[in-house]
């Protein structure tokens, strides 16, 4: 297994070397073939590498690497959701989004945080935070769309022309022009209101390392109302080298409720938790970290602390 994970990690790192020497990550031949070839390098979930215990070297490319993976994410969608909006006016862009490449993995990802979050929600949520949403803000969309018919979608972009090019993807759309409300700032300044939302989704690719992740957590937790879920992706595996990774600890003020790891072309992986504050969160023996829950899907890591000191670690096999 050894020889086999040092030779995919090589693998990643010549793409890296490819990869970073590229003039522009704009989406060309080029670029999307050598994407498209770390995307599926990273898509393994049977080995047993686990990023954290790389050497420096690796870990520094690592990190390198998501900013890279990000920036192309981001021209990737910017340019697909400009091909849209420009659509004739009768065409709904909504219609065709099956033009971007990552739209069936978009609803293969929806699905399955749609699921994850009926499992834990009491309620059909009215409105929905989702930070992070870029020009193609598919999420939204898609839960929108297919899964959340009568639910408002508050999208927050640090990137105005994000937010111009995803308005008017969904302007020519009866239903989602009204429940799609979109907002220019960096989730670090949004205070107000934080706290009228069931529910807050925060993208991958904000805080592209553990300590932009980690301030961006804090401060949901700042602001957020007590019960209220909040939805992450976090990386498992190889895919640790395309997005960052949300671990338990990172967690503080919430309830881990479940992490989940897809193994199929979902790259990212799944964590939902809960504020802690509300009614149903205070821990066990009344302590206040991060406590999990059952899990009831696949395989998780619980860690049951109180505050600062692990008190254990447990892994609960799925609860059918
Ligand atoms: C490319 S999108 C990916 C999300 C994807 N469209 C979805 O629907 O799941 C990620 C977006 O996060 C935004 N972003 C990054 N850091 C942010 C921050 N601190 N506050 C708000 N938005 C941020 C970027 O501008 C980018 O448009």
């Amino acid at each position: 297994m050894a020889c086999k994970n040092s030779l995919v990690v090589k693998q990643i790192i010549d793409l890296y070397d490819q990869i970073s020497k590229l003039e522009c990550l704009k989406p060309s031949k080029n670029v999307d073939t050598l994407f498209g070839q770390l995307v599926s390098t990273c898509l393994p979930t049977d080995t047993n590498i686990d990023v954290t215990k790389m050497s420096d070297e690796v870990k520094d490319m690592r990190s390198n690497l998501i900013k890279l993976c990000g920036e192309a994410e981001g021209y990737l969608e910017q340019h697909f959701s400009t091909i849209l909006g420009s659509l004739p006016e009768d065409q709904n862009p909504l219609d065709h989004l099956n033009i971007f490449p990552y739209y069936s993995n978009y609803l293969k990802l929806g699905k399955l945080e749609y699921d994850l979050l009926s499992q834990h929600s009491s309620h059909v949520p009215s409105k929905i935070a989702f930070v992070g949403s870029g020009p193609m803000p598919l999420t939204s969309i898609v839960l929108a769309k297919f899964h959340l018919p009568n639910t408002t979608f508050h999208n927050f972009d640090i990137d105005s022309h994000a937010n111009t090019l995803a308005s008017s993807l969904v302007s020519r759309d009866q239903d989602l022009s009204k429940r799609m409300i979109f907002h220019t700032t960096d989730v670090l300044n949004a205070t107000e209101g934080l706290d009228q939302y069931d529910v807050v989704f925060l993208a991958a690719l904000v805080g592209m390392d553990k300590e932009a992740k980690v301030k961006a957590i804090e401060h949901l937790e700042k602001h957020m109302a007590p019960g209220a879920i909040l939805m992450l992706r976090s990386a498992h595996a190889l895919r640790a080298f395309l997005y960052p990774i949300v671990d338990s600890s990172d967690l503080k003020g919430f309830q881990l409720l479940t992490i989940y790891h897809p193994t199929d072309d979902v790259v990212n992986s799944v964590v939902i938790a809960r504020k802690l504050g509300g009614s149903t969160t205070t821990g066990v023996n009344g302590t206040r970290g991060c406590m999990f829950m059952p899990c009831n899907c696949s395989k998780v890591h619980a860690i049951m602390n109180n505050r600062c000191k692990k008190m254990m670690i447990e892994e609960f096999s799925a609860i059918e």
